[in-house]
C-alpha cells in the first residue's frame, strides 16, 4: 500500500473543511481508518488538522504580519498551505524549520506552483522575524489582542469580555484554544468507577476521577477510546464532565417517565437510564432519525433496555403521540456549540451572532412546546453547550416571564457541595478555564401549577 504524506492529507482535509463547511472529525476518522498512515504520521496528521483549525485566527494574523495584510486576498490553497507551515514553525517544537518550510513549498509546487516561491519567502521571513513580531496593543485594543493571540473571532471575544471582563475573558480564550481532555462516564449498570480505574491501571492507562461528577474518569494517557479496556463490553461511554453533570441535575429516579427531547447521539439519555437503574422509561426524541440510531446503538452497547426512540420535531406541541405527561423532561437544546469549540474548532469560524439569535428562537419554541407535556410538580432541565447568554439565561428569563406556573430552582440549595459550579441565581455554568470542563449551561425549572 502506498504511504500517504501527512501534510498533503492535512491540506486536503483542511481544504474540504474550508470549501464545504464539512466537520473535520469524520473526514479525519475516514482517512485514519484507510491505514495509509503509520505510527507518528497518524499523530502528526491529527495535530496538524486540529492545530490549524484551533489556531487559525493567530495563523492568519501571522500571514498578515509577514505577507503585507494579504490573508484575505490569497488563493485559498496558498492560505491553507501558509497556515500549515506557520503552525509547524510557531506551535510545534519537534519539527525542524527546514522541514516545515521545504514540505510547505512542496505542497505549493503541487497545488499552486506559481506561489511556491512566495510560500518559501513568507515562511523564511516569519522564522527570521519571529522575535520582532508585534501583536495588537493589549491595553488599547484588548479585543484585537485576544482575537489574534488566542485565535477566536472578534465578535466572540467581545461577548466574552461583556460577560467576564478582559482578564478573565483572556483566560477563557486561552483555554478555549487548547486541546480538550478525554473524559468518560463509567457505566454503573455494569461496573464501578474503582473497578474500571483498576483495570485501566493494570493496562498501563493513567487516569483520574473527575473533580465533580461521581461517575466520571479523566484519561490522562494518550489513548484511542475504542482501545481502552471495557469499551466493547460497554463499561463506559465518552462524555465530558459538564455533560454528565447536566444529566445528574435533572435527578431522574428509577421507575419514572422521562422525555429527552433532543436526545441524539444519546450521551445524556443513556446516563439518565443509568441513573434510573434501567427502570422506568426514557423517551429519546430527536428530529434526526439517522442520529437516533446512535442512541439505540449506545443503549445496546451499555446494556440499557428502557430507552425508546422517536423521530420528531420537539417544537411541534403534538409531536409526541403519547397523550401522557412526563415526570421529568430534559431539553438539551440545539445550540451554537460555542462552549465546545476546543473539540469542534471549525465551528467558531462558521458561527455568527445571527446564528445565535436564530438558535435562540428555536430554543424558545421548543421549551414552550414542551412545558404542557410536564406533569404538575415535575422538572424540566434546560441545557446547552454554549457560553452565550442569549441561548442560556436569556431563554430562561423569557420563559419565566411568560409562564407564571414555573419557578427556577436554585441549584446552590440542592447541591451545596458543588456551589463552585453555580451562579448566584443557582444555574449551572461551567467554563474550561475555571473547571477544566466544556462551556456548559443548565437551569432547572419546576412546574408548580
Ligand atoms: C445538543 S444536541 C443533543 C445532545 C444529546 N442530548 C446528548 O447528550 O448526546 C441537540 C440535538 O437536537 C436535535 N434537534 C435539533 N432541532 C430539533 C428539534 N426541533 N426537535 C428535536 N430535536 C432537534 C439535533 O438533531 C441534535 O441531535
Amino acid at each position: 500500500m502506498t504511504r500517504a504524506n501527512p501534510r498533503q492529507t492535512a491540506l486536503d482535509i483542511l481544504m474540504r473543511v474550508e470549501r464545504d463547511r464539512a466537520f473535520a472529525e469524520p473526514i479525519l476518522d475516514r482517512e485514519l481508518s484507510r491505514g495509509t498512515l503509520a505510527g507518528p504520521d497518524r499523530g502528526l496528521l491529527t495535530e496538524l488538522v486540529y492545530g490549524v483549525l484551533r489556531r487559525q485566527g493567530t495563523l492568519d494574523f501571522l500571514v498578515d504580519a509577514f505577507a503585507a495584510n494579504r490573508s484575505t486576498r490569497l488563493e485559498r490553497a496558498v492560505l491553507v498551505i501558509l497556515r500549515l507551515g506557520l503552525y509547524q514553525l510557531f506551535f510545534l517544537d519537534r519539527i525542524p524549520v527546514s522541514a516545515a518550510v521545504n514540505e510547505s513549498v512542496n505542497l505549493a509546487k503541487a497545488a499552486a506552483p506559481r506561489a511556491a516561491g512566495f510560500v518559501n519567502a513568507i515562511l523564511r521571513r516569519a522564522d527570521r522575524e519571529r522575535q520582532s513580531l508585534s501583536w495588537p496593543d493589549r491595553e488599547n485594543d484588548p479585543v484585537a489582542y485576544i482575537a489574534a493571540r488566542h485565535s477566536h473571532p472578534r465578535w466572540l471575544v467581545e461577548r466574552w469580555i461583556e460577560q467576564l471582563g478582559v482578564p478573565e475573558a483572556e483566560e477563557l480564550a486561552a483555554s478555549m484554544s487548547e486541546q480538550a481532555p478525554l473524559t468518560i462516564r463509567v457505566n454503573t449498570l455494569k461496573t464501578t468507577r474503582e473497578t474500571l480505574m483498576a483495570e485501566f491501571a493494570a493496562a498501563g492507562i493513567a487516569a483520574e476521577p473527575t473533580s465533580w461528577a461521581p461517575h466520571g474518569v479523566r484519561i490522562i494517557s494518550k489513548a484511542a477510546v475504542t482501545a481502552l479496556p471495557g469499551f466493547s463490553g460497554g463499561l463506559f461511554a465518552v462524555q465530558d464532565e459538564s455533560s454528565q453533570l447536566a444529566a445528574l441535575f435533572l435527578d431522574p429516579k428509577p421507575g419514572e417517565s422521562i422525555l429527552d427531547a433532543c436526545a441524539a447521539p444519546g450521551g445524556k439519555a443513556t446516563y439518565l437510564a443509568q441513573l434510573m437503574e434501567n427502570q422506568g422509561e426514557v423517551l429519546a426524541c430527536d428530529i434526526s432519525a439517522k442520529k437516533l440510531r446512535l442512541v439505540a446503538e449506545a443503549a445496546t452497547r451499555l446494556g440499557i433496555g428502557i430507552i425508546r426512540t422517536i423521530a420528531a420535531d420537539a417544537a411541534k406541541p403534538d409531536v409526541i403521540p403519547d397523550e401522557s405527561v412526563f415526570d421529568r423532561i430534559l431539553l438539551d437544546a440545539p445550540c451554537s456549540g460555542l462552549g465546545v469549540i476546543r473539540r469542534n474548532p471549525e465551528g467558531k469560524w462558521w458561527k455568527t451572532p445571527e446564528d445565535v439569535a436564530r438558535l435562540a428562537a428555536t430554543q424558545r419554541n421548543i421549551l414552550d412546546a414542551l412545558a404542557p407535556r410536564l406533569r404538575t410538580g415535575g422538572v424540566i432541565l434546560y441545557s446547552t453547550c454554549s457560553t452565550m447568554e442569549a441561548e442560556n439565561e436569556g431563554i430562561i428569563d423569557d420563559f419565566l416571564s411568560r409562564n407564571g406556573g414555573f419557578v427556577l430552582e436554585d441549584l446552590n440549595a440542592l447541591y451545596p457541595d458543588a456551589a463552585g459550579l453555580f451562579t448566584s441565581r443557582g444555574v449551572f455554568r461551567s467554563w474550561p478555564h475555571r473547571h477544566s470542563m466544556d462551556g456548559f449551561f443548565a437551569a432547572r425549572l419546576r412546574k408548580c401549577l
